[in-house]
């Protein structure tokens, strides 16, 4: 059997053919490190059919040949492999074994271990090799000699065996390297693990202590571990009386709770938080555990191992990268061509480019608000477009436009804010604290009681992103914060972000200012077409393109569109270095899995969440419309100026018919009265909404990525303004009746009231119409168009103008009008059939049958009115789903 000897960092075991080796931080494995990039069960090596190999055993970090991320490789004399890291991971080199060499480990031992000195292996500075073949020719590296016995400078009679040398067979964690002055001090080597990072260098995430911690994933060493009383439940909240206390905006008081099953395993049971429960990324209110699921709870997860459950606490220290996003539109067109880039935690990220050149197209996939048609986006190794409703929540997104209704004050502002993201039994006082804390953060405190229209374009944006920093999310991304702003603002946000950024999270800025670069770790440059021009430094960038000046970059990227920047960036020496990084820290691809959206059910709020969040929104809108004192001065003079211009009808009879005895048979002003009032009220109310929803869509796109329940908000709009309408609805009718004659007699109430009830009624579907004209457009200045046409077709199919029934087409396009269903509804009380004059005069039978001045018309009229508006309701919540993130389309 062919034998093997394993070097690694100084020490040396003889490798048994007879059995299998596995390597990771696991203490129960053969050979165990304490390398946090390495995995806890890392790869297993193994003679097979008489060739050695390695396997990779799916470790977060991966394992790396020849600079490539490898799964299974054979290897033999002089293979050298990196765990964790292309580079810098912990480095294992492979030789054979002289004859005669013993071979340390039998089939029974526990374990390899048989340290040998060895030669340097090839390609590497290493201790000389004692003994006969020393000398340090290549030769004498390749052979190295086996010597059985203690190791060098061990005291004979020391303990051998793995536990004797688990501890050293790695050094010490690089990011212990800090906390040990004397490594600290001893100088560095490049490639020494413990080496520091420099972010600005394009290193990759495990090139440095933080990069190291981050790159890990679920498989870094635990935060906490909770031994777990057989038999016992274990419940985990943000209350101190649970058994585990989980902090954090997204833990409810009582979160989950761990049960015992017989078969000594375990559930998780949601508790009905407002945040949810997820396993492996997904909603659960039920499940078994197992030893490989990841429970999820606010900003923590857990694995169940053994007897103890161990807690993943997110700090924000996490790595982000992306690989190969492409996004495709319309008919082929590639507007994001195959952009990669990894992110180190706590870095500053600016991204630039031309005008098109893919910078918001990429945030979008890179936020998952879009997911790319093709490409990986990982945080902290877990796919975002498959656990999204999971990791959603630890994503922050600061839009171009601002996400807080500039009537309302910062504090107010905030105060909404918080209420709608943090669970529903977060008391006031801890929001508030969670406030104060963030607007003191950003230095923002001395404005909290202005309003948000008064502050200045940055301290705007100041406050966007305190809005965002609320819930702690571990990557901030803005998209052109900086937009507008005057150059001093332009640094000033910067240097925010640089603060953001070194407080720990990663922040992603798009950008056209390319003033404050030098602030940023890293800068990505899209070149026309959504390819990447450059990734890296900013110091370098320059010289990268070989110009002076970035408007000089830009005019290239300008005059030839059609290079292949992204071909020329792929072929230079700087995208080797990344892309092997970003390779190291992205684990493979599953064979045929898809960049694949969550499942709609991950979307759904939770159901105890729909009436507080409806509660919130509508005392939200509330707030803001009573800020707006124009608006709300409009809302009263519109129903009191339609209402009062219908009174300059001249109208003997008023809305009644002739007295008998009269010398007229009919009242034919009672329909124009009846007209200008329902098309008033047609009008009021479509005014009402028709901006509602398009001003502050892009408030509810964020919000609805961070959980907002679509009906919920929909419903806010609806309760609180057909509330509005209704009274307005009153209005307009106690002015215009106020000077009429009316009818004595209704047919179920006052005529007064049954006529008010029907154009209140009215004005309701109206507004619904209204929403549905704000949800259709994309921008606000279309919607005064559609409204007037809305109203001036309403005037045509009131029935009053012309004769609408037995004319076929028309009078069913009629059905479709609520201001029809108005008319007849209040034509039936008011008897209008035969109050005004019949269209033919020799047929007086011949009238509206929709007018019949019966019980069951009036019903059948107002039900007709109302069904419209709830159409209208379906509608809008359908237009509204094609403004929200993709990932929430439910
Ligand atoms: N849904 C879409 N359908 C077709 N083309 C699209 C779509 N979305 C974006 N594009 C096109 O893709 C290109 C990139 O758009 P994107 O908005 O990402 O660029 P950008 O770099 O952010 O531009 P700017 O700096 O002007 O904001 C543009 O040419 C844009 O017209």
């Amino acid at each position: 059997m062919p034998e093997l000897v394993l070097h690694a960092n100084g020490r040396t075991w003889a490798l048994d053919a007879s059995r299998s080796y596995t390597i990771g931080r696991d203490p129960q494995a053969d050979i165990s490190c304490i390398d946090r990039r390495v995995s806890r069960r890392h790869l297993v090596i193994r003679c097979d059919g008489g060739t050695w190999v390695i396997e990779d055993l799916g470790s977060a970090n991966g394992t790396f040949a020849d600079g490539r991320r490898i799964q299974r490789m054979e290897i033999g004399h002089g293979s050298i492999i990196r765990l964790g890291n292309v580079s810098t991971g912990m480095r294992l080199d492979f030789t054979g074994v002289l004859t005669g060499a013993p071979a340390a480990v039998g089939g029974d031992q526990a374990r390899a271990d048989v340290p040998i000195p060895a030669g340097p292996p090839r390609g590497e500075t290493r201790p000389r090799a004692r003994g006969a073949t020393g000398g340090g020719t290549p030769e004498a590296a390749a052979t190295p000699p086996v010597v059985p016995g203690p190791r060098a400078g061990e005291a004979p009679g020391a303990p051998t065996g793995a536990a004797a040398h688990r501890d050293e067979l790695f050094r010490p964690l690089p990011h212990h390297a800090a906390s040990d002055p004397a490594r600290a001090a001893a100088p560095r080597t490049p490639g020494d693990a413990g080496d520091a990072p420099d972010p600005r260098r394009c290193e990759g995430p495990a090139a440095g202590p933080r990069g190291a911690a981050a790159a890990l994933s679920i498989d870094r060493d635990p935060s906490g571990v909770h031994p777990i009383v057989l038999g016992q439940r274990l419940r985990i909240g943000r209350a101190q009386d649970n058994e585990l206390v989980v902090e954090g905006p997204y833990v409810s008081r009582h979160h989950a709770e761990f049960r015992p099953l017989p078969g000594g395993r375990f559930e998780i049971v949601d508790l009905g938080s407002h945040n949810g429960t997820y396993v492996n990324g997904q909603p659960v209110d039920r499940r078994i555990i197992g030893p490989y699921d990841i429970v999820g709870v606010g900003h923590s997860t857990f694995r169940l191992a053994g007897d103890r459950l161990e807690e993943f606490v997110d700090t924000g220290e996490v790595f982000f990268a992306a690989r190969n996003l492409t996004v495709t539109v319309g008919r082929g067109k590639t507007i994001l061509d195959d952009v990669s880039l990894g992110v180190p935690e706590k870095s500053l990220v600016a991204v630039i480019g031309p005008s098109g050149s893919g910078k918001s197209t990429l945030l979008r996939a890179l936020t998952g608000y879009r997911p790319a048609d093709r490409g990986q986006v990982l945080y902290d190794h877990r796919d975002l477009y498959a656990q999204f409703a999971e990791l959603r929540r630890r994503i922050g997104l600061v839009p171009q436009d601002d996400i807080l209704h500039k009537e309302l004050t910062v504090d107010t502002a905030l105060k909404y804010a918080a209420r709608l993201r943090f669970p529903g039994d977060t008391k006031a006082a801890e929001r508030k604290a969670r406030i104060d804390e963030v607007l003191q953060g950003l230095r923002l405190d001395v404005h909290r009681d202005k309003k948000v229209a008064s502050l200045s374009g940055g301290q705007r944006k100041r406050v966007s992103v305190a809005l965002e920093l609320l819930t702690k999310p571990s990557l901030l991304f803005l998209d052109e914060p900086t937009s507008g702003l005057d150059p001093g603002l332009d640094r000033d946000v910067m240097k925010l972000l640089r603060e953001l950024a070194d407080d720990g999270r990663t922040v992603l800025v798009v950008t056209h200012s390319v003033a404050e670069l030098s602030l940023c770790d890293r800068v990505l440059v899209m070149a026309p077409g959504g390819s990447v021009a450059y990734f890296g430094p900013p110091d370098e960038a320059l010289e990268f393109f070989g110009h002076d000046s970035w408007p000089d970059v830009f005019s290239a990227f300008e005059n030839h569109r059609d290079d292949d920047w992204g071909g020329r960036w792929r072929a230079s020496p700087q995208y080797a270095r990344c892309a092997a990084e970003i390779d190291s820290a992205v684990p493979p691809r599953q064979p045929g899995a898809p960049a694949a959206q969550p499942p709609a059910r991950a979307l759904r709020p939770k159901p105890q969440g729909w009436l507080g969040q409806l509660w919130t929104l509508m005392r939200r809108y509330v707030s803001v419309i009573a800020s707006d004192k124009g608006f709300m001065a409009l809302m009263l003079l519109l129903p009191a100026v339609l209402g009062g211009v219908s009174c300059l009808i001249p109208a003997t009879f008023g809305l009644a018919p002739p007295p008998p005895g009269s010398r007229f048979r009919y009242n034919q002003e009672s329909g124009t009265i009846l007209l200008v009032l329902v098309v008033g009220m047609c009008f009021s109310g479509a005014a009402n909404s028709v901006r509602e929803l398009i001003k502050e869509r892009v408030i509810y796109e964020r919000e609805r990525a961070t959980g907002l329940s679509r009906s919920a908000y929909l419903m806010s709009k609806v309760i609180v303004l057909g509330l509005i309408t209704a009274m307005q609805g009153v209005v307009i009718c106690a002015i215009g009746f106020s000077v009429r004659q009316l009818p004595a007699q209704g047919l179920l109430m006052p005529t007064a009231v049954e006529v008010c009830v029907v154009v209140s009624a009215l004005g309701f579907t109206a507004m619904m119409f209204g929403l549905v004209i704000s949800a259709l457009v994309r921008t606000p200045e279309k919607t005064m168009p559609l409204l007037v046409m809305f109203a001036v077709v309403q005037v045509v199919f009131t029935g009053v103008l012309f004769k609408l029934f037995d004319s076929p087409g028309i009078e069913q396009i009629g059905w479709l009008m609520p201001a029809r269903w108005a008319v007849a509804g209040a034509g039936t009380t008011l008897d209008l059939a035969h109050t005004m004059p019949p269209w033919n005069l020799d047929q007086p039978d011949d009238v509206d049958p929709l007018w019949a001045h019966t019980v069951t018309q009036w019903g059948i009229d107002l039900g007709a009115l109302l069904a419209i508006g709830l159409v209208c309701g379906f509608a809008v919540a359908r237009l509204l789903r094609r403004h929200e993130p993709e990932v929430m389309r439910d």
